[in-house]
């Protein structure tokens, strides 16, 4: 099976990861059912990257429909030790404006009804959400903004709150304003379960965001529609996938080890022998400690 060591998850708009060689697309199975689609795996500058369109090529999935566990499960299964997700969002901020981007580093997560664990079926284990995201890949992140020359003048945010709501439909003005007085700084639909499924299957996981509207709070600005947030993203997709291009080498170079990594380690209650072969046989691969990728790379 071929090895990656990080998995780009693209989002609205970010339907491929330009650059890589040595591209293979691979149908894997998951105890969940197939992933959002054929993981590419290619290589970045020798670094082996494992592309996810989040929704599908074509935009085909409602962020509901997104089978979170499957492709969180499948980039395990690759070896894969970090998360690149690359997100739209709605801000909730006056000085978040549209085009810019934030790395959140926190969730909230207002979803309701997605499968959100791996665990359950006799096998019971609660990791740490208090610090979802890995400082160090969100490090790498804002250090690729940094070096990724800009045609305008878009600003990076490095902290702030992602609420995530369950959608497909955009909130409404009131619950808006909640978002706002729970201090959440931006809006998507789709980083929770994911963030909470990656830190159970013990990866460092961190976001970009990209700023396309400011939802519908703004006293002076239209409220948000799809079709606006796709052109804005649309305005910022080439950065993005600079930016991930140049954090994925940062990554690769550094390899930073993350709390992430060791997750389940104070997670996981049952003990090992006392799990059912089935679910044993479903945990499994999260359990495997990811290993460094040596710098000869072997597939
Ligand atoms: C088309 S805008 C709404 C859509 O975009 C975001 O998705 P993603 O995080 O995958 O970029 C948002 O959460 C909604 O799913
Ligand atoms: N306003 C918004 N609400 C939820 N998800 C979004 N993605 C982009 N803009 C959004």
């Amino acid at each position: 099976m071929a090895r990656a060591l990080i998995g780009v998850i693209g989002g609205s708009g970010l339907y491929e990861m330009p650059g890589l060689s040595e591209v293979e697309a691979l149908r894997i199975d998951t105890p969940f059912g197939a992933p959002s689609d054929t993981i590419v795996w290619g290589k970045l500058q020798g670094i082996p990257v494992a592309f996810l369109a989040r929704h599908g090529r074509g935009h085909r999935l409602i962020p509901g429909e997104v089978p979170y566990r499957a492709n969180i499960h499948a980039l395990r299964q690759l070896g894969v030790r970090y998360i690149l997700s690359l997100s739209a969002v709605g801000s909730l901020r006056e000085e978040v404006r549209p085009l810019d981007m934030l790395i959140p580093d926190q969730f909230i997560d207002m979803t309701r009804k997605r499968d959100s664990t791996f665990f359950g079926g006799g096998a019971v284990a609660h990791v740490a959400m208090a610090d979802p995201v890995c400082p160090s890949v969100a490090r790498c992140l804002a250090q690729a903004f940094e070096r990724t020359q800009a045609d305008q003048p878009i600003r990076l945010h490095r902290q702030g709150s992602y609420v995530c709501i369950e959608g497909p439909q955009f909130s409404s003005r009131a619950e808006s304003h909640w978002y706002r007085s729970m201090g959440a700084s931006v809006i998507g639909m789709t980083n929770m379960p994911e963030a909470k499924l990656a830190r159970e299957a013990q990866i460092a996981y961190a976001t970009l965001a990209m700023a396309t509207d400011y939802d519908c709070w703004h006293p002076r600005e239209a409220a948000v529609t799809a079709a606006v947030a796709i052109a804005n993203l649309q305005q910022n997709a080439a950065r993005a996938q600079q930016i991930a291009a140049e954090a994925i080498r940062l990554l690769g170079e550094e390899q930073p080890h993350s709390f992430a990594h060791s997750a389940l380690e104070s997670g996981l209650v049952t003990p090992l022998e006392a799990l059912p072969k089935d679910t044993l046989a479903v945990i499994k691969p999260l359990l495997a400690p990811t290993e460094p990728v040596p710098e000869e790379v072997e597939r």
